[in-house]
């Protein structure tokens, strides 16, 4: 047992690894005290194992394009994900600092900026944003996925609990699940969360625009955001994903939204990929410009 765990706390490197403060199907995000610099920083852990175990799991490695494509090992596809953060340098995405990586370990620790205020909001809840926060958060994530697309990549994964809140500006987070944009934004493989998954992408995840599904994404998490609760859910992933394909868009009785949100957010939920809302057209919403 060394020192620092007889007492009782995991110190790797120069940092000491903290409570949890996050967690997911990616495994779990620790704060930790870098003593060297006397900052908090956003421990990202995962399990080379895991990663292995689930790929095998799911058996479901993406079909192999030549020079496209993820690459099939879900380990090359967290290092790729690594390859792509260190690249990316915008206000409102998640900066990776470093990453440590023993190859003896089955741990891999990917060091992030801490975000000290966490999600933008926890769902469900029945103290949503008002609009006026709603706004001012969502014109950042904006900008972060459109920066990100800007890049040819698409989030895939964009919700309330990947949008970090720090120094009163949000920044988009884990691209654990993004795809390169291949050839007119082309993906396959339905990746992210099943309330927040555009309808094309669910059903048969067979050759989607991975833009308009970020749009999607972006729009159930306003609707997220100004209300509280996800527009769609259901007993079981089948059912939900029947019901994002069929059931149209209806907004609650309580918050009442003003029009011209209701407006964009029918715009960013239009069922129809073709016909969804892009980026340009959201960007010059009355809502978003108001
Ligand atoms: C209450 O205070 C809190 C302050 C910060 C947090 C927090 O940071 C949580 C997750 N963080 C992250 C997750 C990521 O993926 C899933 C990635 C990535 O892979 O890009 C990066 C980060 Cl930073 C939580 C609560």
């Amino acid at each position: 047992v060394s020192l620092a765990q007889a007492a009782g706390y995991v110190q790797l490197n120069q940092y000491r690894l903290l409570q949890p403060i996050g967690q997911g199907s990616y495994g779990i995000v620790k704060l930790a005290y870098n003593e060297e610099d006397d900052t908090h920083y956003a421990m990202k852990i995962l399990s080379k194992r895991k990663l292995m175990r689930r790929a095998g799991l799911f058996g479901r490695t993406p079909p192999r394009t030549p020079g496209r494509g993820p690459p099939p090992d879900p380990l090359q596809r967290v290092y790729r994900e690594i390859a792509v953060l260190k690249k990316l340098d915008h206000p409102n995405v998640v900066k990776l600092v470093e990453v440590l990586d023993d190859p003896a370990e089955d741990q891999l620790y990917l060091v992030f900026q801490l975000l000290e205020g966490g999600p933008v909001i926890d769902i469900p809840t029945e103290n949503p944003l008002s609009e006026l926060l709603a706004r001012r958060y969502f014109r950042d994530a904006l900008l972060g996925v459109e920066y990100l697309h800007y890049q040819r990549i698409a989030h895939r994964d964009i919700k309330p609990a990947n949008l970090l809140l720090g120094e009163g500006r949000v920044q988009v987070a884990d691209l654990g699940a993004c795809g390169e944009l291949a050839g007119a934004g082309r993906l396959t493989g339905a990746v992210g969360t099943p309330a927040f998954r555009a309808p094309e992408a669910a059903a048969n995840a067979d050759k989607y625009n991975g833009e308009a599904a970020d749009i999607w994404s972006l729009g159930v998490t306003l609707f997220a955001m100004v209300t509280g609760k996800v527009p769609w859910c259901g007993p079981t992933a089948q059912e939900l994903q029947r019901r994002v394909l069929e059931e149209p868009l209806t907004f609650p009785q309580r918050p009442l939204l003003t029009r011209p949100l209701k407006h964009l957010l029918s715009r960013m939920l239009d069922k129809n990929p073709g016909t969804r809302a892009t980026m340009q057209e959201i960007k010059e919403n009355e809502w978003i410009t108001n």
